[in-house]
């Protein structure tokens, strides 16, 4: 581990019990703050979650100005279940829709830059199964309080659901792909426990600075990019404990996985430092057996290709 790393990761690592809310109040000072939960299909989980922080941290204590849920795309009552519980829902394509649509996590994550209001954004993800006010609090407390940081992560232990494996079973892609890929190109990332959770917090304006790349590269392309942007000092990280969420299918996360290491080439091959001749494929063929779990293999083609939007600062100003 660089010796950067080291000290950022003693310096720079904090834990949600440090944050108290009568404290974080004060430090607020007039400063607003919005939470974003992109949200694709998960009208399971999502009305808990949004009733949780609406409660304890909207009208028990005045910490959180808004709550959005952008729908990214959700066939089943996300929209209907978030707004009931009291978020304010955009749809992911009803947001400047004047511009070409685009598609995924990154793309929700994008569209809501247009329409919080928040100086801090915190983005929770919509499929949490034990979701605490404290990691809303404990992602704001670094960032409240200390104005040279930009932006703040989440890290804890990942059980996988229904395994009593140890406690980094989950996050399965941060442990096969993310974390080897930023050891050996982004060492200086190295200290981020989870650089792929879904739960982080940045100030809005930084975060209008930076691109956004579809799907599930987002996570790695922000710490990237806002290494590069401003710095690994302005970045941290707090200890929420455990996070628990729903998991998709290992062959989904193939998926995930492919698009993740098309993010990590087209950031090397912006670098310089790989000469992409764009001959990578995007088709990602996995295979299943028939409906009834017998005879041969059928192929199944996956589409994995990652798109990107302009930093939202970079468009004309009439267009924001
Ligand atoms: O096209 C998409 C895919 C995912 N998500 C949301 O992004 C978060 C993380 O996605 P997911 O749970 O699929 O990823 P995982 O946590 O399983 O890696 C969840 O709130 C999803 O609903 C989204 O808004 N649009
Ligand atoms: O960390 C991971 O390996 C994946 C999958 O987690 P699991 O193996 O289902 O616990 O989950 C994360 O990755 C996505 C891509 O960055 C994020 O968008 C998700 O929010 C995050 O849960």
């Amino acid at each position: 581990m660089l010796t950067e790393v080291r000290t950022w990761l003693d310096r720079r690592t904090s834990r949600a019990e440090d944050w108290d809310v009568e404290a974080l109040l004060r430090a607020k000072r007039g400063q607003r703050v919005s939470v974003v939960l992109p949200a694709r299909n998960e009208s399971a989980t999502v009305g808990g979650i949004v009733a949780a922080i609406r409660t304890a941290l909207c009208e028990t204590v005045p910490l959180v100005d808004e709550i959005i849920v952008i729908d990214s795309r959700s066939t089943d009552d996300t929209a209907g279940v978030a707004a009931e519980a009291g978020a304010a829902v955009y749809h992911q394509d009803a947001v400047r829709a004047d511009l070409p649509a685009g598609s995924g996590k990154g793309e929700a994550l994008w569209k809501s830059l247009f329409v919080a209001t928040g100086d801090v954004l915190v983005f929770v993800d919509a499929d949490l199964t034990a979701f605490r006010p404290g990691y809303v609090t404990g992602l704001l407390g670094p960032l409240l309080t200390d104005p040279a940081l930009a932006y703040v992560k989440a890290c804890y232990d990942r059980p996988l659901a229904g395994s009593a494996g140890p406690a980094f079973d989950g996050g399965r892609v941060t442990e096969l792909v993310a974390r080897p890929l930023l050891n050996q190109y982004w060492p200086r990332l190295a200290g981020f426990v989870q650089p792929l959770s879904g739960e982080y917090a940045g100030r809005g304006d930084v975060l209008r600075r930076v691109p956004f790349v579809s799907h599930y590269g987002v996570e790695l392309a922000l710490l990237i990019d806002l290494l590069d942007e401003v710095g690994l000092d302005a970045l941290a990280q707090v200890d929420l404990g455990e996070r628990e969420h729903t998991h998709q299918s290992t062959a989904d996360l193939g998926v995930m996985a492919a698009q993740i290491q098309h993010t990590a080439r087209l950031r090397l091959a912006r670098s310089g430092r790989l000469t992409d001749d764009g001959s990578a494929g995007t088709e990602l063929v996995q295979y299943t057996r028939g409906a009834d779990g017998k005879g041969g293999y059928r192929p199944l083609s996956r589409d994995t290709a990652i798109s990107e939007r302009p930093p939202v600062a970079s468009l004309q100003p009439e267009l924001v």
